[in-house]
């Protein structure tokens, strides 16, 4: 694996508070990588000791091969583009002056930021002041901001709050298509049901560690929780249901005529067996996996 980012057993202390730590970590070229957990968790701590703005007190931290402290890195950090979780705008400048702004502290060309204004949607508001964007435009100016010098590794804090659906959309749009040109995109949000179908990977941070690691898909299959299953019956069915369940099969509540089931993944197969007994009794049947929200919040426990 190509990695762009290493971490060996990072930590940060704060006095007493661990904010992080004993963190491993690769994350390779390409990948668009979320960080999800509680508030106080370490994901913002975690963003600023990968992009060096504070120096681990414990274990190693490597971002494009070099470490973060070292003379190398102030290379490297001309990579890195960061979209910070509360960034600060002007309200008295226009959305292009805004870019051309940081453009400026960035030492690029300001020739480019019409194009990025643009790519972000907001190419008819570049002439109008921040203080009369939304929150979204606000949203989509900031991460215009961190689009600036086309780098090749993002670190986005909470990038799509106030976005919009559509903005959303677009917002990951640009994403999906940076990562086809190599860009790797660590990223963090609360908003697992947006989050889950577009990330490569992504990590559960709890207090301060890695309680689990992997993609969207190993995360359910190490999971305790559940598969929920809603069965359609013909009327009048469930007494046959309930005579044809095999053990592991829950019933949880029926509506009507739909039963709401539960088993363990190991039981699917058995469970889905024993429904087809049912035959002219049986309508549909829709499975449903336990969603990101479930694993984050059902406290469930993890293989490591
Ligand atoms: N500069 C600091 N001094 C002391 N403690 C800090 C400092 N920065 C963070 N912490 C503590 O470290 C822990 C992790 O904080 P961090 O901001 O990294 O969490 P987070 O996951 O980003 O939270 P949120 O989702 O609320 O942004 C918290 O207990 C926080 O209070």
């Amino acid at each position: 694996m190509n990695s762009v980012i290493e971490l060996r057993q990072a930590g940060m202390r704060f006095g007493e508070v661990r904010a992080v730590e004993d963190v491993d970590l690769s994350v390779a070229q390409g990948e668009v990588f979320g960080l999800i957990g509680h508030n106080g968790a370490g994901k913002t701590t975690l963003f600023k000791l990968m992009l060096g703005l504070l120096a681990p007190t414990s274990g190693e931290v490597r971002v494009c091969g070099e470490p973060v402290r070292g003379e190398a890195f102030r290379q490297v950090r001309r990579r890195i583009g960061y979209l910070p979780e509360n960034i600060s705008l002007y309200e008295n400048l226009t959305g292009l002056e805004t870019l051309e702004f940081f453009a400026g502290l960035k030492a690029i060309d300001p020739q480019t930021c019409p194009a990025l204004l643009g790519q972000v949607g907001l190419a008819d508001a570049g002439l109008v002041k921040v203080s009369a964007y939304s929150k979204g435009m606000r949203q989509r100016l900031a991460f215009a901001q961190a689009l600036l010098g086309k780098p090749q590794l993002l670190f986005l804090d909470e990038p799509t709050n106030g976005l919009d659906p559509q903005g959303i959309r677009d917002f990951y749009e640009v994403l999906r298509s940076l990562s086809e040109d190599g860009v790797t995109t660590i990223l963090s949000s609360h908003q697992m049901a947006e989050i889950q179908q577009r990330v490569s990977r992504l990590a559960l941070m709890k207090q301060g560690k890695i309680a689990s690691l992997g993609t969207v898909r190993n995360l359910r299959e190490r999971s305790a929780l559940p598969l929920r299953i809603e069965v359609e019956l013909r009327n009048g069915a469930e007494p046959e249901l309930r005579r044809i369940l095999p053990e592991g099969g829950q019933i949880i509540r029926v509506n009507g005529s739909t039963a709401h089931l539960q088993c363990l993944r190991s039981d699917k197969l058995r469970l889905l067996a024993s429904l087809s007994a049912l035959g002219d009794h049986l309508v549909d049947i829709h499975i449903s996996e336990p969603s990101l929200e479930d694993l984050f919040l059902g406290n469930a426990e993890f293989a490591s």
